[in-house]
């Protein structure tokens, strides 16, 4: 059985609006929520159990969590919410329309500023309302630590501190543990648990409120890897969140 489940939330208002999110704390929408309960019934049909649950502090992941657990009857379950799990900070372009942005910078700009490894979107400027800095749910963060845009490669460097610090004990010790996280912070810890080169990982889309399964064994190697879903399904999903940025016919 696997010891490993990753969830992307469930649809987003600003996913469903075709907006970069990033750290912005929308919530989900009322299909975001039905994805989030399929996905309790999927984990509970296969009789899926869970020790420990890690989430992050935006509502649209520990609102998907809830779902979840409550569709198992887990709302007892322990959970850990953490900024380190966040989606990867979009920066200046967040609450821009993805298709619009390709209109205006091109295919080519947006998928690096999407899917590459190491270029980062524009930041924040350091006074904008929005930088992470003001806001009073990181008020205990170091803010040197706080991002005004991250890369996926930033990002990566503050999931796998937290995934060896704070979950990788957790499956050691034989626990069983649930991520409810982001597109992209998920598609940092897969591109480390899988071993996906830098050049492989703009490839990886991770579409929303589809269980994955791992199966890790003692030394956390990925024995398995599965979606809780079909071939079909998955790819059309997948597929689905890699158009979001497709300039739309005007
Ligand atoms: O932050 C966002 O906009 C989404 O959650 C992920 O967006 P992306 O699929 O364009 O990276």
């Amino acid at each position: 059985m696997e010891n490993l489940v990753l969830v992307r939330h469930g649809q987003s208002v600003w996913n469903m609006e075709n907006r970069f999110t990033g750290w912005t704390d929308v919530d989900l929408t009322e299909q975001g929520k039905e994805e989030a309960r399929w996905a309790g019934r999927q984990l509970l049909a296969e009789k899926f159990e869970f020790d420990i649950a890690f989430t992050s502090v935006l509502k649209r992941a520990i609102r998907t969590l809830w779902i979840i657990l409550d569709e198992m009857d887990l709302m007892y379950l322990p959970y850990e919410i953490a900024w380190q799990l966040n989606e990867r900070h979009y920066g200046a372009l967040q609450g821009l329309n993805k298709a619009e942005m390709t209109l205006k910078y091109g295919k080519e700009q947006v998928h690096l500023w999407r899917r590459s490894y190491d270029v980062p979107p524009p930041p924040l400027d350091w006074d904008d309302p929005r930088h992470p800095r003001f806001d009073p749910r990181y008020k205990h963060v170091d803010p040197k630590l706080l991002p005004a845009c991250e890369s996926l490669k930033m990002t990566l460097e503050r999931v796998l501190p937290y995934w060896h610090e704070k979950i990788a004990p957790r499956l050691q010790a034989g626990q069983r543990v649930l991520i409810v996280a982001h597109g992209n912070s998920l598609r940092a810890l897969v591109k480390y648990l899988d071993n996906i080169s830098d050049q492989d990982i703009p490839e990886l889309n991770i579409p929303t409120g589809i269980p994955l399964a791992y199966s890790l064994d003692k030394d956390l190697k990925v024995i398995s890897r599965r979606y809780l879903a079909d071939e079909e399904t998955v790819r059309a999903a997948a597929e689905a969140v890699a158009k979001q940025a497709e300039a739309k016919q005007q």
